[in-house]
């Protein structure tokens, strides 16, 4: 067993009664409701949603003065949020987030948390994935694509091969070793860990799958164990927990549920893992043909994240999609505005991002391919409801995917 693992408080009895008894009371109240009260319920509150993110970018805007090292990621969690919601900022607005990330970035490459702070990889996946979400000449040609140095742990391998594939500078040497540290995280129970030896939890399996399909290596981890792991971390009050014995909240609905949208187009491999046993070593046969995701054929990395999405999913949702979407309406929303975690908590933007970007995974995840819109049995609530579809490996909304693609592809 892991040594980490085995130190981890688990959440008190008590704490997961307290969590249950709120979640359900809200159900009980919900089911004794009648139809037309039911989908009011349902209802995803836009406008409010979208006056809760306007004012904290407005916070962030008179010279964005605030003394912390996480504005890249706020820009990123609320530009993200109102893009995944079909809504545009005004011009003025977006042109000051590009000025202020610009003020971030290092002059050797990297984006720090604030302006003259030391670059740091996760906040320049987070500046990265901002700019891209204003998209346009002007916020794209300001990322300088180089970077020196940085951390070391299965979020920093996801930040840096996202941003490098992203820009199109995913070259070989970049990747050398990723592999085998990753693969080193994945644990005795299924999930991927921060770290070799430490505890399987949902943010990091989400960023070492992803990480392991950019690198075209995927086929090296164990999926029927990441299935296995991940499809027992949805909880009887419909939402996921991120790691065993803890409570559900609604920020996983993202990183537990996307490591879903990753598995329904790797179903080929994990057919081919169950029917041989696990080896470590792939061979170029079924999904791996289709995408290039596998070690052994030569590819071009910077094209596994085009690829990914050009291939249509190979099955159903592995997980209950309308139970999950039913927990974010009901109870990770605030219907003042913004997502929290779980009812009896304040919402913040990290939820607001990660939950619609969850309920957005779920509101696609039967469609048959990019173009067909998601049928009304697949979506929670009234078709209103509907997001904009993201692209699972990167968590950008698609159309931002394709600009920054073709932008970055050409210079
Ligand atoms: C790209 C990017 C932003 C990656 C971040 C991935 C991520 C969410 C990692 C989780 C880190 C972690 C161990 C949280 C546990 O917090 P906790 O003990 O408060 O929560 P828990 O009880 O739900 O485990
Ligand atoms: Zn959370």
């Amino acid at each position: 067993m892991d040594s980490s693992a085995s130190q981890t408080p688990t959440v008190s009895q008590r704490d997961q009664w307290m969590v249950e008894h709120r979640i359900f009371q809200i159900y009980d109240f919900f089911g004794g409701l009648p139809r037309k009260a039911q989908s009011a319920m349902l209802e995803l509150q836009r406008e409010n949603h979208m006056e809760y993110l306007i004012k904290g970018l407005k916070r962030l805007e008179p010279s964005f003065s605030v003394l912390d090292a996480n504005r890249p990621w706020l820009c990123y969690w609320i530009l993200h949020s109102i893009a995944l919601l079909g809504e545009c900022v005004e011009p003025e607005l977006e042109d000051n987030v590009v000025d202020f990330l610009s003020h971030c970035q290092d002059p050797n490459g990297g984006y720090g948390g604030g302006p003259g702070q030391m670059p740091h990889l996760a906040t320049t996946y987070a500046a990265v994935n901002a700019l891209i979400t204003v998209g346009g000449e002007r916020s794209l040609s300001s990322i300088n694509r180089m970077h020196d140095a940085g951390e070391i742990d299965v979020r920093a391998c996801y930040t840096a091969i996202s941003v490098a594939s992203f820009l199109n500078i995913l070259d070989n040497e970049l990747v050398q070793n990723v592999g085998d540290y990753i693969v080193r995280c994945q644990t005795y129970e299924g999930g991927i860990a921060g770290e070799p030896g430490a505890e399987a939890h949902g943010g990091y399996t989400f960023c070492g799958f992803a990480t392991m399909i950019l690198i075209n290596e995927a086929n090296r981890l164990d999926l029927a164990g990441l299935l296995d792991w991940v499809a027992f971390r949805q909880g009887k009050e419909c939402g996921f927990q991120g790691r065993t014995n803890k409570l559900i909240d609604s920020c996983y609905s993202f990183w537990q549920g996307g490591v879903f949208a990753l598995l329904q187009r790797f179903h080929s491999t994990l057919d081919e893992q169950l029917a041989l046993p696990h080896s470590g070593e792939g061979d170029c046969t079924n999904d791996s043909q289709k995408t290039g995701l596998n070690a052994s054929c030569p590819v071009n990395l910077n094209s596994i994240g085009y690829n990914f999405i050009k291939q249509p999913a190979e099955t159903e949702p592995l997980f209950h999609s309308l139970a999950l979407q039913q927990y974010i309406l009901l109870c990770g929303q605030d219907i003042e505005g913004g997502m929290r975690d779980k009812p009896g908590k304040g919402r913040d933007y990290y939820h607001t991002c990660y939950s619609l970007s969850g309920l957005s995974g779920c509101q696609y995840s039967s469609a048959e391919d990019e173009d067909s819109p998601p049928l009304p049995s697949a979506v929670m609530g009234p078709y209103s409801n509907l997001l904009e579809p993201i692209h699972p490996l990167f968590n950008v909304v698609l159309e931002k995917y394709y600009e920054a693609h073709e932008f970055f592809a050409m210079s």
